[in-house]
């Protein structure tokens, strides 16, 4: 063989065996991600879509979008009932033109309607965080109108109580900890690729 031909019997440097195995597990679906506040859902998400190479969207960016209004402007003008209400439409139509990796807002899954679309709509993944780790990422912004209370780690601990019964019926669970978003998003890459083990 000619020196310039490259090898390709021997995997190239920096190619992640996981993201085949992800992808192949994956097939068609949409990957979905889920979770409250702070857990990494935008950040992961991205980085994770960008991985398998697929689009990536924001519900809460996408949201922005169609409504040219910010999060906490749209809570304030009309309510949280009705930012659910564009949430659900806004999930609905996302997961139809799929495959895509999309990450969701933190209340998306809790809404019995939004989490009957997800759960029909493809694999999803709750990144699952303790309080401190939570408090530690979210208290560095104001961009979130639930958290504008006067003791905002309590509302949060409250949220957590509500919801991670709930969260729990996700396809799978990554535990979004202090490590580095690499570490992360590859344990999601591994869980999605366990999807396909058995196969
Ligand atoms: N290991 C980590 N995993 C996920 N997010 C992290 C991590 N370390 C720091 N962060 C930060 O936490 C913040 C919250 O992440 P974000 O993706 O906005 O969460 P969510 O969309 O779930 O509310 C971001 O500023 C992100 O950079
Ligand atoms: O937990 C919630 O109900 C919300 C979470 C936010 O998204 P992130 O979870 O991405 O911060 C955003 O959708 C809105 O402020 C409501
Ligand atoms: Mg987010």
């Amino acid at each position: 063989m000619p020196n310039s031909m490259p090898d390709i019997t021997k995997p190239a440097l920096g190619i992640n065996p996981l993201v085949e195995q992800a992808r192949a597990a994956l097939g068609r679906r949409n990957l979905i991600f889920i979770g409250l506040m702070g857990a990494g859902k935008s950040v992961i998400g991205r980085m994770v879509a960008q991985q398998l190479s697929l689009p990536f969207i924001d519900t809460d960016v996408e949201i922005e979008r169609v409504s040219r209004m910010t999060i906490s402007e749209l809570f304030a003008s009309y309510g949280e009932p009705e930012f659910r209400a564009l949430e659900t439409r806004v999930i609905e139509r996302l997961l139809k033109g799929g495959p895509r990796v999309i990450s969701t807002g933190g209340g998306a899954f809790i809404n019995e309607r939004t989490r009957g679309v997800i759960k029909r709509g493809g694999v999803s993944v709750w990144l699952r965080a303790d309080l401190d780790i939570l408090w530690e990422r979210v208290n560095k912004r104001d961009h979130r109108p639930l958290l504008k209370t006067e003791n905002p780690k309590q509302t949060l601990e409250n949220l957590m109580n509500q919801r991670y019964p709930i969260y729990s019926e996700s396809d799978l669970t990554v535990e979004s900890r202090d490590v580095r978003k690499e570490i992360v998003a590859n344990e999601v890459l591994a869980a999605v690729a366990s999807l396909g083990e058995g196969r």
